[in-house]
């Protein structure tokens, strides 16, 4: 069967792109890992794959898949891209749109300065939703990693997250602290995890090791999450602007109780067609 496809990215963070509403497919865990095969495939952080909705009120359901082949209920960078592809390919001539995904709904809308601005819902803070293995929530939780204390902040924009605030994101070890904790047993589902320097009361630097891949050039849900704990943590301003290696992202978070909203760019790079 040949499929056809997108390749799209948000600031780096890069997917594959497929039309499940014209061409219905299932795709297995092992396709999807060959699909995300850097060398031998496609390639890709994430595969993203719209379907038709399942409620009268939603435009499209949206479902995500790392590169691993796992299925994740959130994916911020993903989100955009998806509101561009449904105008691009013509399932939708809307500007605003609602997508279900696992984990809720998902409002997505077109900005005349062709950026696309998400509502990602409430960030949830007890320790159930995320899920993280304490007993109650806490505005800093502690972990020991070969005998050294780290304390970090933890929330769900729907995936789980984990944040530390480090002095210097360049020269923090991403990959093996971000391994050990995204397996670690606090997180029964596994976690992304954050790194967070924070510039000023209203810009954050960040790097994300992202569960399921390892570390990405951007991470939306992971931008949102550290704009939360820099709020929480560090009483930082409502509007954040995250630095991430691929770009950076405009946030917008009241406080608790609110809505969250996220604004950056979405970027076609081709579309084809792979045998599978
Ligand atoms: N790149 C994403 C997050 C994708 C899912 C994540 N790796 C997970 O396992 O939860 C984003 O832009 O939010």
């Amino acid at each position: 069967m040949m499929l056809s496809f997108a390749k799209m990215h948000g600031l780096g963070n890069d997917f594959m792109v497929v039309d499940g509403v014209t061409q219905p497919i299932f795709l297995n865990e092992s396709q999807i890992i060959k699909l995300g095969d850097r060398h031998r495939g496609v390639g890709f952080d994430q595969l993203l794959l719209i379907e038709p909705p399942q409620q009268p009120d939603l435009d499209f359901q949206y479902r995500i898949f790392n590169a691993d082949g796992s299925e994740v209920e959130q994916c911020g960078n993903g989100a955009r891209c998806i509101a561009r592809f449904v105008r691009n390919v013509g399932l939708t001539w809307k500007h605003k749109i609602r997508v279900g995904t696992m984990k809720g709904v998902l409002n997505l809308q077109i900005m005349r300065n062709g950026l696309v601005s998400v509502d990602m819902g409430e960030p949830r803070l007890e320790p159930g939703d995320i899920p993280l293995r304490y007993a109650q929530k806490e505005l800093f939780y502690h972990v020991n990693l070969d005998g050294i204390d780290y304390q970090f902040g933890s929330v769900s924009m729907g995936n789980p997250h984990c944040v530390l605030t480090v002095d210097n994101v360049d020269e923090t070890d991403v990959d093996k602290i971000g391994r050990q904790l995204t397996e670690h047993h606090l997180f029964p589902e596994g976690t992304n995890v954050g790194f967070m320097q924070k510039v000023s009361d209203s810009e954050i630097r960040l790097r994300v090791y992202e569960r399921g891949v390892g570390e990405t050039q951007a991470c939306g849900t992971g931008a949102c999450a550290s704009a939360v704990i820099g709020r929480l943590q560090h009483q930082m301003e409502n509007k954040i602007r995250v630095y991430l290696p691929g770009g950076h992202l405009h946030i917008d978070w009241g406080g608790v109780g609110e809505t969250l909203k996220m604004m950056g760019p979405a970027e076609l790079v081709y579309q084809g067609f792979i045998e599978l």
